[in-house]
């Protein structure tokens, strides 16, 4: 061995056999280091190798190396849903399913209920896709985004707070709500052009917080809602992230992405749902001690208490069942997001396609007239029933404009659909908006035709043609909430007002971030009924 002295003179020293078995030892570990990383890398690539292969034998636009198709929707971000909708339409003629490259990660999008069929009757295909994660940061891994353990439990615990007993009791808050709303469209019931779409979103919020959470935050008595403006970019950052895959690492987001916008929409969505909690868990606290006091514990009367969504949280931390204040933070971000947006968004497309067809709103009036003796008449669970082609219309319009135009599964094993194998690990989207247009299904598919709904023209079409709360085991919680919600809530304009849409369906401009709504808002003339 040859080290220099202090004046730099090359000095020979003899190793003791110590020294090298020191130097052997450590040769040996850096060449089994190495040899088994080439072996792990061999592995990898072997493996993403035999991925690629049968990936690329599905039908699909050809894709450069890593940026995949990823710069095809590198555009502006009010034209995406255009463009990814619009190479669907493409695709959908020739092959039910479509492969894409999002970067390196391969997508299957199916356009056909067959296919779609597959992935969501399915029992081992309920995990969310990594488009997910960038929901993370604000809706945590509640019931929408977790999957595996976590999403079982959670939605065993949050079934009981869908029970139809529990939402006959909203019945009170759709009505008393939705005649708020009314009341405040009075003023722009002149004819004029307006935006309808804040009224509608203010009251669904409304709704959501009195309803699932017991607060009443007053959202219709404050336009300038900074919740719902938070909602609105958060959904468009969130996009952004999953279309452009240089976003996707945290660090990058930082460095020049734009995460201070984004953590500072965090702030105010996060300070609404904490709000929210510590008024709650105060009013709980005291409803529970006066109902000791008068000895009303429904445990004394013999009656099982039914608890609503936030209260049932809280009972669940109270009794120390494993629910973190954080744990709880995440359910009620994701029951304000889904409750009250997709809901919002379905009641605008009924109204602005009723707008669109006044032949269709006068056959609706007619119903409404029939069914109600003034058009200040509560709704009971009876004129509900009653409504049934108000609610034709609703399915329609959630079929022509989903609330939620695809959703995506990763597949925890390898699926075989349509005869091909899909290996494990791939994103697979359903792609609904393109779904409920297919023309085997909905004949003359852009056609709005709420008579589709009528029992004997469902039963012609398959069971997955039509999925607007997406199906199986991972479906929509609140359906039912939603479909109570937007009957009331649609009914209560129409019996007072008649509407007119002022933007023409070829004139439409579609922004499908998370939920798919109107680009430019829905702006509407109403006229009062007299
Ligand atoms: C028209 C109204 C609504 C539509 C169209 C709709 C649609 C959907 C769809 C398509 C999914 C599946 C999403 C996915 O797999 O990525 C979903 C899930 C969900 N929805 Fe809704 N939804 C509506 C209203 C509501 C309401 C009112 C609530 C709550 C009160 C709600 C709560 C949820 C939750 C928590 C999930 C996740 C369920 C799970 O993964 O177990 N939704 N919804």
């Amino acid at each position: 061995m040859i080290k220099s002295d202090k004046r730099g003179r090359k000095i020979r020293y003899r190793m003791t056999w110590q020294m090298e078995m020191v130097e052997l030892g450590s040769s040996l570990v850096t060449y089994t280091f190495l040899t088994l990383l080439t072996v792990m890398f061999a592995n990898w690539f072997y493996k993403r190798r035999q991925k690629i292969l049968l990936i690329e034998q599905i039908p699909g636009p050809k894709a450069l190396p890593i940026l995949g198709n990823a710069l095809e929707v590198n555009v502006d971000p009010r034209d995406l849903f255009q463009v990814i909708t619009g190479g669907s339409y493409i695709w959908s003629q020739i092959t039910p399913l479509m492969r894409v490259w999002a970067g390196p990660f391969p997508l299957i999008q199916l356009f056909k209920c067959s296919v779609v069929e597959v992935i969501l009757s399915s029992n081992k295909h309920l995990d969310k896709s990594r488009d997910y994660t960038f929901l993370h940061p604000w809706l945590g891994t509640g019931l929408l985004t977790s999957t595996g353990s976590k999403w079982h439990s959670r939605r065993k615990m949050l079934t009981p707070a869908f029970h139809f007993k529990i939402l006959e009791d909203f019945l009170e808050v759709f009505n008393s709500q939705s005649t708020k709303m009314v009341e405040k469209l009075a003023n722009r019931a002149d004819g004029q052009p307006f935006d309808i779409f804040p009224y509608i979103t203010l009251c669904t919020l409304d709704v959501i917080c009195e309803t699932a959470m017991g607060v009443n935050i007053k959202a219709q008595d404050n336009s300038d809602s900074d919740y719902v403006k938070a909602v609105y970019r958060i959904a468009a950052l969130v996009q952004q992230r999953q279309a452009r895959p240089w976003l996707q690492s945290d660090l990058l987001y930082r460095l020049i992405g734009s995460s201070k916008e984004h953590d500072a929409c965090l702030k105010i969505l996060h300070g609404v749902s904490y709000g929210t909690i510590r008024s709650r868990r105060i009013e709980f606290q005291k409803e529970k001690k006066n109902k000791l006091a008068k000895h009303m514990d429904d445990e004394v009367i013999g009656k099982k208490r039914r608890l609503a969504f936030l209260d049932l949280l809280l009972e669940y931390s109270e009794e120390g069942r494993g629910l973190s204040d954080e744990d709880i933070r995440e359910e009620v971000d994701t029951f304000m997001f889904e409750g009250h947006d997709t809901t919002a968004a379905a009641i605008n497309w009924s109204l602005y396609l009723l707008g669109c067809h006044p032949e269709i709103q006068a056959r609706v009036h007619e119903e409404l007239d029939m069914i109600f003796s003034s058009p200040d008449q509560p709704v009971t669970m009876a004129e509900l029933r009653e409504m049934k082609l108000t609610e034709n219309c609703i399915k329609e319009a959630l079929r022509l404009f989903p609330s939620v135009p695809f959703l995506a599964r990763e597949l925890q094993e390898e699926a075989v659909i349509d005869n091909y194998r899909i290996p494990e690990g791939t994103t697979v989207m359903v792609v609904t908006y393109r779904l409920h247009r297919d023309p085997d299904q909905f004949p003359d598919p852009e056609r709005f035709d709420p008579d589709r709904f009528l029992p004997e023209n469902v039963s012609k079409r398959h069971p997955y043609a039509y999925v607007p709360f997406s199906a199986g085991p991972r479906n929509c919680i609140g359906q039912k909430f939603a479909l109570m919600e937007e009957k009331i809530l649609l009914s209560s304009i129409l019996r007072k007002y008649r509407a007119e849409s002022c933007t023409r369906r070829e004139d439409l401009r579609l922004l499908g971030e998370l939920i798919l709504r109107p680009e430019n808002g829905n702006t509407v003339k109403l006229f009062p009924r007299v």
